[in-house]
């Protein structure tokens, strides 16, 4: 056995890799992503794919306030909680971290089990957030993968919609969004859909993501705020009428 393998022994109990491919085990044994988050003491290899992307489009600042949905197994949270402070304890920062599944906590982390899609969850989001606004969502959620490809990628897009949903209730103007979707036929529909609520949308395959993997993420910006771009557009056009009255003195 690798000195890697018996360090994750060590670490995750005697078998660690149950219910797993021999495949996925020699795949997961020699990934270097994954050796790099044992050794930085993250929760999964996701945590540098969020690294990247902040890296390339500095999406975090000191004090945001962030919404991390899908969380498990918290990757993600620790990497927001410690790009915005908010693991100090002592900051204004705030992540909240969303999931189906129960997780470990982290310090000064605030956790909502449920489904990002009922009422109820969004509700229990809007009590932790006290009435401050997100500066940040984050979605790195997976639906349970059936192995058809058009089922995979219409179950994202499901899933996308819903945290979209999220997004468009909790984040301030000018906020981020930033989220996974599985590429297929109905992902130019969706970027359209975001259109109408962002200023900008890139899509980012950060080196982390396996080139393998149907996943992609798309990092949107300049949030338009409620009403999204029709309002904006409304706005632009009553502004417009009011130039043009001016003008014509
Ligand atoms: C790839 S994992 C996220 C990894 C995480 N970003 C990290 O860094 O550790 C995807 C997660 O999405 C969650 N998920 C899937 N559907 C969900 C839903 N409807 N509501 C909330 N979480 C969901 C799953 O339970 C799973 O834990």
């Amino acid at each position: 056995m690798s000195l890697f393998a018996s360090a994750i022994r060590r670490s995750f109990g005697h078998k660690p890799y149950k219910g797993h491919s021999s495949q996925w085990i020699q795949r997961h044994t020699t990934d270097p992503y994954v050796q790099r988050a044992q050794q930085d003491m993250y929760r999964s290899r996701a945590a540098y794919k969020l690294k990247q992307m902040d890296q390339q489009y500095s999406i975090f600042t000191k004090k945001s306030v962030v919404i991390d949905i899908g969380c498990f197994a918290g990757s993600w949270s620790q990497v927001a909680m410690a790009k915005t402070g908010a693991a100090t304890g002592k900051s204004n920062a705030l992540v909240i971290g969303v999931d189906l599944v129960e997780m470990d906590p982290l310090d000064h982390h605030h956790f909502v089990r449920g489904d990002i899609r009922e009422v109820g969850t969004l509700r229990k989001i809007d009590e932790l957030l006290r009435g401050r606004k997100a500066s940040i969502v984050l979605s790195d959620m997976a639906p349970r993968m059936t192995g058809s490809r058009i089922d995979d990628h219409i179950a994202s897009v499901d899933l996308s919609k819903a945290a979209l949903r999220c997004a468009t209730n909790f984040l301030q103007e000018g906020g981020w969004f930033v989220l996974k979707v599985f590429q297929g036929g109905m992902l130019d529909r969706f970027k359209a859909e975001l259109t109408e609520h962002f200023g900008k949308i890139r899509t980012s395959k950060p080196k982390a993501s396996r080139p393998e993997s149907v996943e992609v993420y798309l990092v949107c910006s300049d949030f338009l705020g409620p009403g999204g771009a029709g309002a904006v557009r409304a706005a632009g056009a009553v502004g417009a009428a009011t130039r043009t009255k001016q003008d014509l003195g």
